[in-house]
């Protein structure tokens, strides 16, 4: 991060640029510094978005929180980049799919795990999902390499601002929505346990023709706080399109979108959006990515269903039963259906499929 507000993140220096010349999505940039000061424009602009694209930028300069992302983010993207370079064996210390007590979720996943669509061709990332709950505490540590867990204060640094501004983010909604003061929030406290973590990814260049590093999905969970620093992110935007457009990452910024649970908890009335991972376009096509996320989640034993309460009761009912999920059965079914093992079948991708399934591939 640069001493001054406006300057660009250091980390975005070196990197060849985005392209100019290719379509990108239309993403409205928020401040975080006016939603904190409660600014009503950008409080019904947030509002609007939820129920629209729901993806943003959140312009983090220009506040003490932010300013703390923005170097908690710099910092990680370093501890990445040696995470993904140890050998196979350290990492293989948390692979989530040994580890006992890690729900196959939380942990590394090899590349090439996952489906990224119906006919069974793989990914392209790695990744490392660090629970919050080890993070802060709430649970005992799952084993996981030296080089994390002497670097636990930092991620502990960023987990608790990026849960702190997402929990800031639920409050605007649960106002918005006119739900009893704390509705939300409630159901996202810091020390119950849930799916929240934060995600390193790398994603290594295609070999040969642009592919596909992470399959078309929508987050399981509530709102995403995501850094990027090269493209390849894309979205399939709102409406009759089914043309994906990537999102230009912007220095400074953090990209924030909403999650199927609050599609649920709103019986449709906020919306989470179809994403996948591309190759980088143009000049970055070559390059190695890196991405970091925070996700958060309603706490493991919330249910997935409709709130009672302010707008929500003017949402028509749905005419099917709809079957119920906890948030944990929820993230674990969407993560573990897709998963390219023995058992993998192309309806077990119909079922890893969200809430907007059927749209985008
Ligand atoms: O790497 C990115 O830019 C997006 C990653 C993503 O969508 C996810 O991990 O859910
Ligand atoms: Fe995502």
């Amino acid at each position: 991060m640069g001493d001054t507000p406006d300057e660009p993140m250091a980390s975005f220096a070196a990197l060849p640029p985005f392209p100019d010349d290719i379509p990108t999505a239309p993403l409205v940039t928020l401040s975080l510094a006016k939603l904190q000061n409660n600014d009503p424009q950008e409080i019904a602009e947030f509002y609007k978005i939820g129920k629209g694209l729901g993806f943003f930028y959140l312009d983090l300069r220009g506040c003490d929180e932010g300013k703390q992302l923005l170097h908690d983010a710099e910092a990680l993207l370093e501890v990445e980049k040696q995470y993904f370079d140890l050998p196979l064996e350290e990492k293989r210390v948390s692979d989530r799919e040994v580890v006992p007590g890690s729900d196959s979720f939380f942990g590394w996943k090899a590349l090439g795990t996952l489906a990224v669509d119906p006919t069974g061709k793989t990914d392209r990332h790695e990744q490392l999902n660090y629970k919050k709950d080890d993070i802060v505490g709430n649970t005992e540590p799952l084993p996981i390499p030296e080089l994390i867990r002497a670097n636990k204060p930092l991620f502990k640094s960023f987990a608790t601002s990026a849960f702190n501004v997402l929990h800031m983010l639920l409050n605007h909604l649960n106002d918005q929505l006119e739900l009893p003061p704390g509705t939300l929030v409630n159901l996202h406290r810091l020390h119950e346990q849930s799916g929240d973590h934060v995600r390193l990814i790398k994603a290594p260049p295609p070999v040969g023709e642009p592919s596909l590093s992470a399959g078309p999905h929508t987050d399981f969970g509530s709102l995403t706080m995501l850094f990027n620093w090269i493209g390849g992110l894309q979205v399939v935007l709102p409406g009759a399109s089914k043309e994906w457009v990537y999102v230009r990452p912007v220095p400074g910024c953090a990209i924030v979108n909403l999650g199927d649970a609050l599609v649920k908890f709103t019986a449709g009335l906020l919306r989470s959006n179809i994403h996948r991972v591309m190759s980088p376009p143009g000049k970055q096509a070559d390059m190695t990515r890196y991405s970091l996320v925070y996700f958060s989640r309603p706490e493991n034993s919330v249910v997935l269903k409709r709130l009672k309460g302010g707008v929500i009761d003017q949402q028509p009912l749905s005419d099917k039963p709809e079957p119920e999920f906890t948030a944990k059965e929820w993230f674990l079914r969407r993560a573990h259906l897709n998963k390219k093992d023995k058992n993998w079948t192309p309806d077990n991708w119909t079922k890893s499929r969200g809430t907007e399934a059927g749209r985008g591939g």
